[in-house]
Protein backbone atom coordinates (compact mmCIF):
# COMPACT_ATOMS: atom_id res chain seq x y z
CA UNK A 1 0.00 0.00 0.00
CA UNK A 2 2.79 2.47 0.91
CA UNK A 3 4.13 2.36 -2.57
CA UNK A 4 0.56 3.38 -3.87
CA UNK A 5 0.70 5.93 -6.66
CA UNK A 6 5.01 5.40 -6.56
CA UNK A 7 6.96 4.92 -9.49
CA UNK A 8 8.85 1.66 -8.51
CA UNK A 9 12.24 0.57 -9.22
CA UNK A 10 13.06 -2.35 -11.46
CA UNK A 11 13.90 -4.86 -9.58
CA UNK A 12 14.43 -8.83 -11.18
CA UNK A 13 12.40 -11.47 -9.11
CA UNK A 14 13.94 -12.37 -6.13
CA UNK A 15 14.26 -15.44 -3.45
CA UNK A 16 12.80 -15.08 0.47
CA UNK A 17 15.67 -14.34 2.42
CA UNK A 18 18.64 -14.24 -0.41
CA UNK A 19 16.92 -11.41 -1.93
CA UNK A 20 18.76 -11.13 -5.27
CA UNK A 21 22.39 -12.31 -4.12
CA UNK A 22 21.93 -15.58 -5.91
CA UNK A 23 22.27 -13.47 -9.18
CA UNK A 24 25.49 -12.12 -8.30
CA UNK A 25 29.16 -14.03 -9.31
CA UNK A 26 31.06 -13.09 -6.23
CA UNK A 27 34.38 -13.15 -8.68
CA UNK A 28 33.13 -10.94 -11.25
CA UNK A 29 29.65 -8.95 -9.45
CA UNK A 30 30.62 -6.06 -12.03
CA UNK A 31 29.50 -8.29 -14.94
CA UNK A 32 26.74 -10.36 -13.25
CA UNK A 33 25.43 -6.37 -12.43
CA UNK A 34 26.02 -5.57 -16.46
CA UNK A 35 23.65 -8.43 -17.35
CA UNK A 36 21.24 -7.63 -14.96
CA UNK A 37 21.30 -3.33 -16.08
CA UNK A 38 21.39 -5.05 -19.68
CA UNK A 39 18.16 -6.49 -19.03
CA UNK A 40 16.21 -4.80 -16.76
CA UNK A 41 17.59 -0.94 -17.61
CA UNK A 42 20.47 1.28 -16.36
CA UNK A 43 18.80 2.19 -12.93
CA UNK A 44 17.99 -0.96 -10.87
CA UNK A 45 16.78 -2.09 -7.35
CA UNK A 46 18.24 -4.77 -5.83
CA UNK A 47 17.89 -7.07 -2.27
CA UNK A 48 20.83 -8.13 -1.34
CA UNK A 49 20.21 -10.04 1.33
CA UNK A 50 18.07 -7.63 3.20
CA UNK A 51 20.16 -4.84 1.76
CA UNK A 52 18.29 -2.52 -0.76
CA UNK A 53 20.76 -1.44 -3.01
CA UNK A 54 20.75 0.12 -6.21
CA UNK A 55 22.28 -0.09 -9.24
CA UNK A 56 23.46 2.51 -11.32
CA UNK A 57 24.81 1.76 -14.94
CA UNK A 58 24.43 4.94 -17.42
CA UNK A 59 26.17 8.23 -17.57
CA UNK A 60 23.44 9.85 -17.84
CA UNK A 61 21.68 9.01 -14.07
CA UNK A 62 25.33 8.98 -13.10
CA UNK A 63 25.75 12.80 -14.04
CA UNK A 64 22.28 13.65 -12.76
CA UNK A 65 23.01 12.23 -9.28
CA UNK A 66 26.89 13.59 -9.33
CA UNK A 67 25.58 16.93 -10.11
CA UNK A 68 22.11 17.08 -8.47
CA UNK A 69 22.36 15.09 -5.68
CA UNK A 70 26.21 14.62 -4.99
CA UNK A 71 25.28 15.07 -0.69
CA UNK A 72 22.85 12.83 -0.79
CA UNK A 73 24.60 10.23 -2.14
CA UNK A 74 28.29 10.67 0.02
CA UNK A 75 27.57 8.47 2.35
CA UNK A 76 29.42 4.80 2.80
CA UNK A 77 27.84 1.81 4.38
CA UNK A 78 29.48 0.79 8.00
CA UNK A 79 30.99 -2.30 6.39
CA UNK A 80 32.85 -5.44 8.17
CA UNK A 81 35.67 -5.24 7.11
CA UNK A 82 36.56 -1.24 6.90
CA UNK A 83 35.34 -1.50 10.15
CA UNK A 84 37.35 -3.59 11.99
CA UNK A 85 40.70 -2.78 9.76
CA UNK A 86 40.44 1.19 9.98
CA UNK A 87 39.91 1.85 13.39
CA UNK A 88 35.85 2.08 13.22
CA UNK A 89 35.84 3.38 9.81
CA UNK A 90 37.78 6.77 11.46
CA UNK A 91 39.96 7.18 7.72
CA UNK A 92 38.94 8.76 4.72
CA UNK A 93 37.64 5.97 2.03
CA UNK A 94 35.12 4.45 4.89
CA UNK A 95 34.10 6.92 6.79
CA UNK A 96 30.33 8.40 6.37
CA UNK A 97 29.98 11.84 4.83
CA UNK A 98 30.53 14.11 7.77
CA UNK A 99 32.91 16.32 9.86
CA UNK A 100 35.53 13.68 10.16
CA UNK A 101 35.43 13.03 6.65
CA UNK A 102 35.52 16.13 6.47
CA UNK A 103 38.73 17.10 8.30
CA UNK A 104 40.55 13.97 7.39
CA UNK A 105 39.80 14.56 3.68
CA UNK A 106 41.63 18.18 4.17
CA UNK A 107 44.61 17.21 6.06
CA UNK A 108 45.26 14.42 3.01
CA UNK A 109 44.65 16.91 0.20
CA UNK A 110 46.74 19.32 2.01
CA UNK A 111 49.70 17.17 3.43
CA UNK A 112 49.78 14.11 0.77
CA UNK A 113 48.61 15.45 -2.36
CA UNK A 114 48.73 18.50 -3.33
CA UNK A 115 50.85 19.60 -5.82
CA UNK A 116 54.22 20.42 -4.01
CA UNK A 117 53.75 16.90 -1.71
CA UNK A 118 53.13 14.95 -4.48
CA UNK A 119 56.38 16.75 -6.40
CA UNK A 120 58.40 16.48 -3.47
CA UNK A 121 58.48 12.89 -3.45
CA UNK A 122 59.94 12.64 -6.96
CA UNK A 123 63.43 11.61 -5.79
CA UNK A 124 61.90 8.33 -4.21
CA UNK A 125 59.80 7.88 -7.48
CA UNK A 126 62.52 8.53 -9.81
CA UNK A 127 64.95 5.49 -7.61
CA UNK A 128 62.41 3.30 -7.28
CA UNK A 129 61.36 3.37 -10.93
CA UNK A 130 65.66 2.66 -11.78
CA UNK A 131 65.35 -0.16 -8.82
CA UNK A 132 62.52 -1.60 -11.07
CA UNK A 133 63.63 -1.57 -13.89
CA UNK A 134 67.52 -3.02 -12.95
CA UNK A 135 65.72 -5.75 -10.85
CA UNK A 136 63.60 -6.73 -14.80
CA UNK A 137 67.05 -6.37 -16.67
CA UNK A 138 68.09 -9.18 -14.59
CA UNK A 139 64.90 -11.75 -14.97
CA UNK A 140 64.36 -13.85 -17.51
CA UNK A 141 60.71 -13.73 -17.37
CA UNK A 142 59.54 -10.80 -15.86
CA UNK A 143 56.07 -11.12 -13.11
CA UNK A 144 54.65 -8.07 -13.90
CA UNK A 145 52.02 -8.25 -11.41
CA UNK A 146 54.13 -8.67 -8.65
CA UNK A 147 56.77 -6.61 -9.80
CA UNK A 148 54.22 -3.71 -10.18
CA UNK A 149 53.28 -4.10 -6.92
CA UNK A 150 56.30 -4.61 -4.79
CA UNK A 151 57.10 -1.01 -7.14
CA UNK A 152 54.08 0.49 -5.80
CA UNK A 153 54.05 -0.69 -2.43
CA UNK A 154 58.14 0.44 -1.98
CA UNK A 155 57.11 3.75 -3.43
CA UNK A 156 54.00 4.20 -1.16
CA UNK A 157 56.24 2.89 2.05
CA UNK A 158 58.66 5.19 1.61
CA UNK A 159 56.52 7.95 1.21
CA UNK A 160 54.44 7.44 3.92
CA UNK A 161 56.68 5.50 6.34
CA UNK A 162 60.16 6.63 5.94
CA UNK A 163 62.87 4.57 3.99
CA UNK A 164 63.38 2.33 6.95
CA UNK A 165 60.46 0.20 6.55
CA UNK A 166 60.74 -0.44 2.85
CA UNK A 167 63.47 -3.23 2.18
CA UNK A 168 63.09 -2.02 -1.27
CA UNK A 169 63.21 -5.74 -2.95
CA UNK A 170 62.24 -6.37 -6.38
CA UNK A 171 61.01 -9.88 -7.60
CA UNK A 172 58.96 -11.58 -4.74
CA UNK A 173 62.05 -10.79 -2.53
CA UNK A 174 61.62 -7.83 -0.57
CA UNK A 175 58.72 -6.68 2.00
CA UNK A 176 57.19 -10.20 1.71
CA UNK A 177 55.48 -10.00 5.06
CA UNK A 178 53.89 -6.49 4.74
CA UNK A 179 53.10 -7.44 1.21
CA UNK A 180 51.48 -10.21 2.81
CA UNK A 181 49.72 -8.29 5.50
CA UNK A 182 48.35 -5.76 2.88
CA UNK A 183 47.03 -9.19 0.71
CA UNK A 184 45.51 -10.08 3.54
CA UNK A 185 43.93 -6.92 4.21
CA UNK A 186 42.41 -6.54 0.77
CA UNK A 187 40.77 -9.72 0.69
CA UNK A 188 38.37 -8.98 3.32
CA UNK A 189 37.93 -5.18 2.04
CA UNK A 190 36.31 -6.99 -0.87
CA UNK A 191 34.65 -9.90 0.84
CA UNK A 192 31.87 -11.11 1.75
CA UNK A 193 30.87 -10.66 5.30
CA UNK A 194 27.70 -12.55 5.95
CA UNK A 195 26.70 -9.64 8.38
CA UNK A 196 26.72 -6.87 5.33
CA UNK A 197 23.93 -8.74 3.94
CA UNK A 198 22.09 -10.22 6.84
CA UNK A 199 22.98 -7.74 9.81
CA UNK A 200 20.86 -10.21 12.55
CA UNK A 201 22.96 -13.05 11.12
CA UNK A 202 26.85 -11.27 12.18
CA UNK A 203 27.19 -14.31 14.18
CA UNK A 204 27.71 -16.76 10.95
CA UNK A 205 31.10 -14.84 10.61
CA UNK A 206 32.49 -16.02 13.61
CA UNK A 207 31.12 -19.09 13.07
CA UNK A 208 32.46 -19.77 9.61
CA UNK A 209 35.93 -18.45 11.02
CA UNK A 210 36.00 -15.35 8.97
CA UNK A 211 35.72 -13.11 12.28
CA UNK A 212 38.71 -14.72 13.64
CA UNK A 213 41.05 -14.15 10.79
CA UNK A 214 40.15 -10.81 10.31
CA UNK A 215 40.64 -9.65 13.70
CA UNK A 216 44.20 -11.23 13.20
CA UNK A 217 44.87 -9.57 10.55
CA UNK A 218 44.57 -6.62 12.07
CA UNK A 219 46.29 -7.43 15.07
CA UNK A 220 49.09 -7.49 13.11
CA UNK A 221 48.58 -4.59 11.10
CA UNK A 222 48.29 -3.03 14.74
CA UNK A 223 51.34 -3.94 15.78
CA UNK A 224 52.76 -3.09 12.78
CA UNK A 225 51.99 0.22 13.02
CA UNK A 226 52.27 0.97 16.77
CA UNK A 227 56.18 -0.38 15.72
CA UNK A 228 56.14 2.66 13.04
CA UNK A 229 54.74 5.27 15.38
CA UNK A 230 57.30 4.29 18.18
CA UNK A 231 60.12 3.94 16.10
CA UNK A 232 59.39 7.74 14.76
CA UNK A 233 58.34 9.45 18.39
CA UNK A 234 62.26 8.09 19.25
CA UNK A 235 63.84 9.15 16.17
CA UNK A 236 62.18 12.59 16.06
CA UNK A 237 63.52 12.39 19.73
CA UNK A 238 67.24 11.50 19.16
CA UNK A 239 66.54 14.43 16.60
CA UNK A 240 65.46 17.22 18.61
CA UNK A 241 68.90 16.65 21.19
CA UNK A 242 70.93 16.57 18.33
CA UNK A 243 70.19 20.01 16.86
CA UNK A 244 69.97 21.34 20.34
CA UNK A 245 73.70 20.07 21.14
CA UNK A 246 74.86 21.82 17.48
CA UNK A 247 72.63 24.69 17.55
CA UNK A 248 71.27 23.80 14.47
CA UNK A 249 67.62 25.01 13.61
CA UNK A 250 67.18 23.91 10.22
CA UNK A 251 63.74 22.06 9.80
CA UNK A 252 63.62 20.35 6.40
CA UNK A 253 59.63 19.65 5.75
CA UNK A 254 60.77 18.18 2.36
CA UNK A 255 62.74 15.13 4.05
CA UNK A 256 59.38 14.39 6.36
CA UNK A 257 57.37 11.32 5.82
CA UNK A 258 53.39 11.38 6.41
CA UNK A 259 53.92 9.83 9.91
CA UNK A 260 55.95 13.02 11.10
CA UNK A 261 53.20 15.43 9.80
CA UNK A 262 50.35 13.41 11.02
CA UNK A 263 51.97 12.86 14.75
CA UNK A 264 52.43 16.35 14.65
CA UNK A 265 49.01 16.85 13.97
CA UNK A 266 48.13 14.64 16.42
CA UNK A 267 49.68 16.97 19.05
CA UNK A 268 48.17 19.28 18.62
CA UNK A 269 44.54 17.79 18.36
CA UNK A 270 45.04 15.84 21.40
CA UNK A 271 45.16 19.39 22.65
CA UNK A 272 42.19 20.60 21.51
CA UNK A 273 40.25 18.10 20.21
CA UNK A 274 39.02 16.92 16.87
CA UNK A 275 40.14 14.65 13.67
CA UNK A 276 43.61 13.24 14.74
CA UNK A 277 42.76 13.61 17.97
CA UNK A 278 43.07 9.94 18.84
CA UNK A 279 46.26 8.04 17.34
CA UNK A 280 44.29 5.59 15.91
CA UNK A 281 42.78 8.05 13.40
CA UNK A 282 46.95 8.35 12.44
CA UNK A 283 46.95 4.44 12.12
CA UNK A 284 43.97 4.33 10.37
CA UNK A 285 45.14 7.08 7.71
CA UNK A 286 48.39 5.16 7.26
CA UNK A 287 46.62 1.93 7.03
CA UNK A 288 44.55 3.13 4.15
CA UNK A 289 47.62 5.03 1.47
CA UNK A 290 48.55 1.57 1.37
CA UNK A 291 45.04 -0.26 0.47
CA UNK A 292 44.15 2.53 -1.72
CA UNK A 293 47.33 3.24 -3.24
CA UNK A 294 49.11 0.11 -3.90
CA UNK A 295 46.80 -2.17 -5.65
CA UNK A 296 45.50 0.02 -7.47
CA UNK A 297 48.11 2.02 -9.46
CA UNK A 298 49.85 -1.52 -9.61
CA UNK A 299 46.83 -2.82 -11.66
CA UNK A 300 46.74 -0.15 -14.02
CA UNK A 301 50.18 -0.54 -15.08
CA UNK A 302 49.34 -4.25 -15.57
CA UNK A 303 46.60 -3.90 -17.63
CA UNK A 304 48.13 -1.16 -19.64
CA UNK A 305 50.74 -4.20 -20.44
CA UNK A 306 48.60 -6.55 -20.72
CA UNK A 307 46.84 -4.75 -23.64
CA UNK A 308 50.21 -3.46 -25.30
CA UNK A 309 51.22 -7.04 -25.76
CA UNK A 310 47.62 -7.96 -27.13
CA UNK A 311 48.21 -4.70 -29.47
CA UNK A 312 51.73 -4.60 -31.02
CA UNK A 313 50.53 -1.65 -33.55
CA UNK A 314 49.76 0.69 -30.07
CA UNK A 315 53.31 -0.72 -28.59
CA UNK A 316 55.38 0.60 -31.15
CA UNK A 317 53.65 3.80 -32.02
CA UNK A 318 53.87 4.08 -28.10
CA UNK A 319 57.49 3.40 -28.37
CA UNK A 320 58.31 5.67 -31.24
CA UNK A 321 57.06 8.80 -29.11
CA UNK A 322 59.05 7.57 -26.52
CA UNK A 323 62.36 7.38 -28.91
CA UNK A 324 61.44 11.06 -30.57
CA UNK A 325 61.10 12.33 -26.87
CA UNK A 326 64.32 11.67 -25.96
CA UNK A 327 66.03 12.06 -29.49
CA UNK A 328 66.68 8.23 -30.14
CA UNK A 329 68.75 7.56 -26.44
CA UNK A 330 67.43 4.67 -25.21
CA UNK A 331 70.51 4.71 -22.47
CA UNK A 332 68.82 6.70 -20.04
CA UNK A 333 65.63 7.09 -18.36
CA UNK A 334 63.31 8.93 -19.26
CA UNK A 335 62.56 11.58 -16.67
CA UNK A 336 59.17 12.96 -14.38
CA UNK A 337 60.12 16.17 -16.53
CA UNK A 338 59.31 14.93 -20.14
CA UNK A 339 55.90 12.83 -18.79
CA UNK A 340 54.27 15.93 -19.88
CA UNK A 341 55.10 15.56 -23.76
CA UNK A 342 54.14 12.00 -24.26
CA UNK A 343 50.65 12.61 -25.01
CA UNK A 344 50.08 9.13 -26.99
CA UNK A 345 51.54 7.43 -23.51
CA UNK A 346 48.51 9.41 -21.72
CA UNK A 347 45.67 7.95 -24.20
CA UNK A 348 47.02 4.35 -23.92
CA UNK A 349 46.58 4.76 -20.10
CA UNK A 350 43.15 6.20 -20.53
CA UNK A 351 42.10 3.24 -22.92
CA UNK A 352 43.50 1.27 -20.27
CA UNK A 353 41.30 2.57 -17.89
CA UNK A 354 38.32 2.38 -19.62
CA UNK A 355 38.47 -0.81 -20.00
CA UNK A 356 39.52 -1.99 -17.12
CA UNK A 357 38.97 0.36 -14.58
CA UNK A 358 40.82 -0.86 -11.02
CA UNK A 359 37.53 -0.28 -9.27
CA UNK A 360 35.04 -1.23 -11.34
CA UNK A 361 32.32 -0.55 -8.61
CA UNK A 362 33.80 2.30 -7.24
CA UNK A 363 33.41 2.36 -3.32
CA UNK A 364 29.72 1.36 -2.11
CA UNK A 365 28.32 4.67 -1.32
CA UNK A 366 25.24 5.22 0.77
CA UNK A 367 22.17 7.89 0.59
CA UNK A 368 22.31 10.02 3.79
CA UNK A 369 19.09 11.60 2.78
CA UNK A 370 16.06 10.38 1.00
CA UNK A 371 15.81 11.89 -3.17
CA UNK A 372 14.38 11.91 -6.55
CA UNK A 373 16.27 10.61 -9.65
CA UNK A 374 14.85 9.81 -12.60
CA UNK A 375 11.36 10.27 -10.71
CA UNK A 376 12.17 7.81 -8.54
CA UNK A 377 11.90 7.99 -4.62
CA UNK A 378 15.28 6.60 -3.03
CA UNK A 379 15.18 6.34 0.79
CA UNK A 380 17.47 7.65 2.87
CA UNK A 381 20.26 4.76 3.64
CA UNK A 382 20.06 3.04 0.68
CA UNK A 383 22.95 0.96 -0.50
CA UNK A 384 24.43 2.49 -4.10
CA UNK A 385 27.02 0.57 -6.84
CA UNK A 386 27.88 2.24 -9.59
CA UNK A 387 28.96 0.19 -12.06
CA UNK A 388 31.50 2.40 -14.10
CA UNK A 389 32.86 -0.35 -15.85
CA UNK A 390 29.66 -0.72 -17.35
CA UNK A 391 28.96 2.73 -18.44
CA UNK A 392 32.88 3.18 -19.82
CA UNK A 393 31.66 0.25 -22.66
CA UNK A 394 28.48 1.04 -22.85
CA UNK A 395 27.89 0.56 -26.77
CA UNK A 396 25.37 3.77 -26.90
CA UNK A 397 27.97 5.77 -25.66
CA UNK A 398 31.44 4.72 -27.04
CA UNK A 399 32.23 3.71 -30.50
CA UNK A 400 33.62 0.19 -31.10
CA UNK A 401 33.29 0.23 -27.19
CA UNK A 402 35.77 -3.57 -26.90
CA UNK A 403 38.16 -2.53 -28.79
CA UNK A 404 42.00 -1.28 -27.26
CA UNK A 405 42.25 1.69 -29.46
CA UNK A 406 43.46 4.70 -27.57
CA UNK A 407 43.62 7.09 -30.25
CA UNK A 408 39.70 7.44 -29.27
CA UNK A 409 41.57 10.00 -26.70
CA UNK A 410 43.03 11.81 -29.38
CA UNK A 411 41.71 16.07 -29.92
CA UNK A 412 39.29 14.57 -26.75
CA UNK A 413 38.52 16.64 -23.98
CA UNK A 414 37.46 14.07 -21.97
CA UNK A 415 39.35 12.85 -18.54
CA UNK A 416 39.55 10.72 -15.62
CA UNK A 417 38.91 13.87 -13.18
CA UNK A 418 35.29 13.41 -12.65
CA UNK A 419 33.70 16.08 -15.06
CA UNK A 420 33.06 13.11 -18.18
CA UNK A 421 30.19 11.12 -16.27
CA UNK A 422 31.10 8.30 -19.06
CA UNK A 423 34.49 7.59 -17.97
CA UNK A 424 34.85 7.52 -14.10
CA UNK A 425 37.30 5.42 -13.35
CA UNK A 426 38.64 7.36 -10.00
CA UNK A 427 34.52 8.65 -9.60
CA UNK A 428 32.95 11.72 -9.32
CA UNK A 429 32.01 14.54 -6.82
CA UNK A 430 32.38 14.82 -2.94
CA UNK A 431 33.71 11.06 -2.91
CA UNK A 432 36.35 10.84 -5.95
CA UNK A 433 39.70 9.17 -5.65
CA UNK A 434 41.79 12.01 -3.58
CA UNK A 435 44.89 10.36 -5.20
CA UNK A 436 45.03 11.03 -8.59
CA UNK A 437 47.82 13.06 -9.34
CA UNK A 438 49.66 10.66 -6.45
CA UNK A 439 48.69 7.91 -8.63
CA UNK A 440 49.09 8.51 -12.03
CA UNK A 441 52.45 10.13 -11.75
CA UNK A 442 53.91 6.53 -10.71
CA UNK A 443 51.74 5.08 -13.46
CA UNK A 444 52.83 6.99 -16.20
CA UNK A 445 56.77 6.67 -15.16
CA UNK A 446 57.02 3.20 -15.02
CA UNK A 447 54.93 2.70 -18.24
CA UNK A 448 56.88 4.93 -19.62
CA UNK A 449 60.67 3.53 -18.74
CA UNK A 450 58.87 -0.23 -18.82
CA UNK A 451 58.46 0.89 -22.82
CA UNK A 452 61.52 2.87 -23.32
CA UNK A 453 63.91 0.45 -22.05
CA UNK A 454 62.88 -2.93 -22.88
CA UNK A 455 61.30 -4.86 -25.97
CA UNK A 456 58.02 -7.23 -24.96
CA UNK A 457 57.35 -10.31 -26.15
CA UNK A 458 55.92 -13.44 -24.72
CA UNK A 459 57.42 -16.47 -23.35
CA UNK A 460 58.66 -19.03 -25.85
CA UNK A 461 55.33 -21.43 -26.59
CA UNK A 462 52.78 -18.76 -25.89
CA UNK A 463 51.26 -16.79 -27.67
CA UNK A 464 49.43 -13.04 -27.14
CA UNK A 465 45.76 -14.53 -27.98
CA UNK A 466 46.36 -16.72 -24.93
CA UNK A 467 46.70 -14.38 -22.71
CA UNK A 468 43.32 -14.72 -20.31
CA UNK A 469 42.20 -11.33 -19.94
CA UNK A 470 40.28 -12.68 -16.87
CA UNK A 471 39.92 -10.60 -13.76
CA UNK A 472 39.98 -11.29 -10.70
CA UNK A 473 37.46 -9.04 -8.03
CA UNK A 474 38.25 -7.91 -3.92
CA UNK A 475 38.33 -4.30 -3.60
CA UNK A 476 40.25 -3.57 -6.97
CA UNK A 477 40.26 -5.35 -9.96
CA UNK A 478 43.93 -8.11 -11.03
CA UNK A 479 44.36 -10.04 -13.63
CA UNK A 480 42.97 -13.44 -12.45
CA UNK A 481 46.90 -14.80 -14.12
CA UNK A 482 49.49 -13.14 -13.69
CA UNK A 483 51.21 -11.44 -16.44
CA UNK A 484 54.74 -12.81 -17.26
CA UNK A 485 57.21 -11.28 -20.02
CA UNK A 486 60.18 -11.58 -21.66
CA UNK A 487 61.93 -8.48 -21.47
CA UNK A 488 64.77 -7.92 -23.73
CA UNK A 489 67.12 -4.79 -22.49
CA UNK A 490 67.51 -2.33 -24.72
CA UNK A 491 71.25 -1.07 -22.80
C1 LIG B 1 45.27 4.28 -10.56
C2 LIG B 1 45.16 4.35 -9.27
C3 LIG B 1 43.88 4.64 -8.53
C4 LIG B 1 42.57 4.45 -8.91
C5 LIG B 1 42.05 3.89 -10.23
C6 LIG B 1 41.73 4.89 -7.81
C7 LIG B 1 40.36 4.87 -7.82
C8 LIG B 1 39.57 5.25 -6.76
C9 LIG B 1 38.14 5.15 -6.73
C10 LIG B 1 37.29 4.61 -7.87
C11 LIG B 1 37.71 5.62 -5.54
C12 LIG B 1 36.27 5.62 -5.02
C13 LIG B 1 35.47 6.80 -5.49
C14 LIG B 1 34.03 6.68 -5.03
O1 LIG B 1 33.71 5.85 -4.20
O2 LIG B 1 33.19 7.42 -5.54
C15 LIG B 1 38.87 6.03 -4.80
C16 LIG B 1 38.83 6.58 -3.54
C17 LIG B 1 39.94 6.90 -2.81
N1 LIG B 1 41.26 6.78 -3.23
FE1 LIG B 1 41.90 6.18 -5.03
N2 LIG B 1 42.54 5.35 -6.80
C18 LIG B 1 43.85 5.21 -7.19
C19 LIG B 1 44.97 5.57 -6.46
C20 LIG B 1 44.96 6.07 -5.19
C21 LIG B 1 46.14 6.40 -4.42
C22 LIG B 1 47.59 6.23 -4.91
C23 LIG B 1 45.72 6.82 -3.20
C24 LIG B 1 46.51 7.22 -1.99
C25 LIG B 1 47.77 7.00 -1.74
C26 LIG B 1 44.26 6.80 -3.21
C27 LIG B 1 43.45 7.18 -2.16
C28 LIG B 1 42.07 7.17 -2.19
C29 LIG B 1 41.24 7.59 -1.06
C30 LIG B 1 41.73 8.11 0.29
C31 LIG B 1 39.90 7.43 -1.47
C32 LIG B 1 38.64 7.73 -0.67
C33 LIG B 1 38.01 9.08 -1.00
C34 LIG B 1 36.77 9.36 -0.18
O3 LIG B 1 36.01 8.44 0.12
O4 LIG B 1 36.56 10.54 0.14
N3 LIG B 1 43.84 6.34 -4.43
N4 LIG B 1 40.00 5.80 -5.56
Amino acid sequence: NKSKGKKLLPCPWRLPILGNLHLLNPNKPHHSLLSLSNKHGPLILLHLGSIPTIIISSHDIAEEIFTKHDIAFSGRPLLTGPKKLFYNCSSITFSTYGEHWRQARKIVMLELFSTRRVRSFEAIRVEEVEKFVDAIKHLSIANLSELTLSLANNIICRVMLGDKFADGGYGGKGGVWLYELLKESQRFLGGFFVADFFPALKWVDRLIGFQGRIEKNFEQVDKFLDRVIWEHIKKEKEDNEEEERSNNTNCCIENEDMVNILLKLHEVAALHGGFLSSIDHVKAILWEAFVAGTDTSAATITWTMTQLIKNPRVMKKLQEELKQATNGNTHRLIQECELEKLQYLKQVIKESLRLKPPVPLLVPHETIQSCQIQGYDIPARTRVIFNIMAISIDPNVWEKPLEFWPERFEDSKVNFKGQDFKFLPFGSGRRKCPGINFAMVIVELALANLLHCFDWSMPIGMKAEDINMEDNIGLTTHKKEALCLVAKSKW
